[in-house]
């Protein structure tokens, strides 16, 4: 665990070309000013079930999610976490229960009560899905420029030097050079794939980003790069993200708050230290227990 928490360092080059794009993009709104305490839940989920068949997949599942709040769920393969997190994301309707989401433009959306046409304007404006296969959030067979750019013109962006410039920008903020933003995502690295994956996400300004192991299937020190770079933007941006990870490792360095899950139930949430150093629910200690030993 600590191989990737030692290896995430800064590198000052792209934390100036990060600061300069988020200032840009950023500077005027008023969430990347303030602390999530004092503010209305941008989502809150209440008893929502989804079971494919008994015991597959997630039930009784309530939490608030605040603007700027990182929450990491974690928990062993099959535990129900992507189950979960489809759910929230509005890509699988639940059995039951509800899914409340403070929006920009419609103000309190009940997700499965609203029109599908609402889930769709968000699903490209407010919210971003970072996939575990980059594959699943990008169009391979179009340029690195044409993927940022595809999100925007969803948006109603039209002009083609603001679309390319943005794009510029944002290559430069994921530390992609922006000398490759005709090459297409196959001609680059798992890592690379990644943070473009990301750019393409936040070029919309979202307020909340679905992650599904980010990290998963990158080396470590790919890993440690990546980490590194959406901690920052995180923090920078005041984004809400909710991950799914089974990595301990990326819930410490990521999440503010975690939600323990097995067998498609939450058995433990707290502050992802408090949970992490001090696991009060047996299968929890048992997950601590063989990472460390691992
Ligand atoms: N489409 C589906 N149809 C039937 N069963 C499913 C489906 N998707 C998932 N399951 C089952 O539901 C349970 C929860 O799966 P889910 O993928 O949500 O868990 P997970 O914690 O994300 O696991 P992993 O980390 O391996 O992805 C598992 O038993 C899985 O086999």
């Amino acid at each position: 665990m600590n191989k990737v928490i030692d290896a995430v360092q800064s590198d000052a080059g792209v934390q100036q070309a990060l600061e300069t794009a988020l200032q840009q993009e950023f500077k005027d709104q008023p969430e990347f000013q303030n602390g999530w305490q004092d503010i209305a839940p941008l989502l809150s989920v209440r008893e929502l079930n989804k079971f494919y068949a008994p015991g597959k997949g997630c039930g009784d599942i309530s939490f608030d999610l605040y603007p700027g709040e990182v929450l990491g769920i974690v928990g062993e393969s099959g535990s129900g976490k992507s189950t979960l997190l489809s759910c929230l994301s509005a890509r699988l309707t639940p059995d039951s229960g509800q899914v409340l989401y403070n929006s920009e433009q419609f103000d309190e959306i009940d997700l499965y009560a609203c029109e599908e046409s609402r889930r769709r304007v968000l699903m490209r404006s407010e919210w971003g899905i970072v996939h575990q296969h980059a594959r699943d959030g990008l169009r391979m067979n179009v340029s690195a420029g044409a993927n940022i750019g595809e999100r925007l013109m969803a948006v109603g962006e039209r002009h083609y030097g603001d679309i390319r410039s943005k794009a510029e920008e944002w290559l430069t903020a994921v530390e992609i050079d922006t000398g490759r933003i005709d090459d297409r995502p196959s001609q680059f690295s798992g890592g690379m794939q990644q943070r473009l994956q990301i750019a393409r996400n936040l070029v919309t300004h979202p307020k909340l980003i679905f992650m599904d192991e980010p990290t998963g299937g990158l080396d470590v020190s790919v890993q440690a790069k990546l980490l590194d770079l959406l901690r920052n933007l995180v923090s920078r941006l005041g984004l809400s993200v909710i991950i799914v990870t089974h990595d301990l490792a990326v819930a410490r360095l990521l999440a503010h708050r975690l939600m323990v899950m097995r067998r498609g139930q939450v058995v433990e949430t707290g502050l992802t230290d408090q949970v992490l150093d001090d696991p009060q629910h047996p299968y929890t200690q048992l997950l601590v227990s063989s990472i460390l030993q691992n």
